[in-house]
């Protein structure tokens, strides 16, 4: 089993509630084959409940309910799987190329017996058009300036982005400010998620994008 604080356990209860346990098993599956084959590294482990499970998870609160998110750039499932987890109103799309962590992905979604989660071996550009997404989530896996092109034309031209991202979140916008007015976005803002429960709250990039809306 791996670790967990009294604290974590706190937030991991307000979280997933009566879901906990399958939170529990998703970061044992982390811990074991998501380690040894690679798609986490082995030093993560005993961060997997702080820095990586919760960090993502808190982000449910920025999501209306029941809406399609579609997870660009998976990996190990992060945001995609804790979404699924912690919110079985919502349905999930996780968008991953690299084919070891689509089966990987799979296995995991199977052995927990998540009905609202779909897994396509795609690029997030080939699959315009295939996915008609309320929400775009992704983290770690471009800079918004590129993640801006990955995200946006996912949601059919109207919905949402919820990019995390770090400390560097405010520079990476005025970086990506025209990118993203080109797309659709009509607002782009900085949220802190979870101060209230979490040691070290989530910083995430909103991107609300009506593109039938002018911009003043
Ligand atoms: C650094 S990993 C981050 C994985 C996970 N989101 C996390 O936070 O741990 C970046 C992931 O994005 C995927 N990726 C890279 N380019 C992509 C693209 N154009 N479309 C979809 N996924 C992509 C990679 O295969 C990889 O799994």
């Amino acid at each position: 089993m791996v670790d967990i604080t009294a604290a974590e356990l706190k937030a991991a209860e307000a979280i997933f509630g009566d879901r906990l346990e399958l939170a529990e098993r998703y970061v044992e599956h982390l811990a074991t084959s998501g380690t040894e084959r690679g798609l986490i590294g082995p030093r993560e482990v005993p961060r997997l409940w702080s820095r990586h499970v919760l960090n993502c998870a808190v982000i449910e609160r920025e999501i209306a309910r029941g809406s399609h998110v579609a997870d660009v750039g998976s990996g190990a499932g992060l945001p995609g799987l804790c979404l699924a987890i912690a919110r079985p109103d919502l349905e999930l799309t996780l968008i991953e190329p690299l084919e070891r962590r689509v089966i990987w992905l799979q296995e995991v979604v199977d052995d927990l017996g998540l009905t609202n989660v779909t897994v396509m071996r795609t690029r997030a550009e080939l699959a315009v058009g295939m996915v008609n997404a309320d929400v775009v989530t992704a983290r770690a896996v471009s800079a918004l300036s590129n993640l801006a092109g990955l995200t946006i034309p996912l949601l059919g031209g109207k919905g949402e982005v919820v990019a995390i991202k770090g400390r560097s979140a405010g520079e990476e916008i005025e970086k990506a400010a025209k990118a993203i007015r080109k797309l659709g976005g009509v607002q782009t803002s900085v949220v802190v998620v979870g101060e209230d429960l979490l040691e070290e709250p989530t910083t995430v990039v909103r991107i609300i994008v009506n593109k039938s809306q002018k911009i003043a």
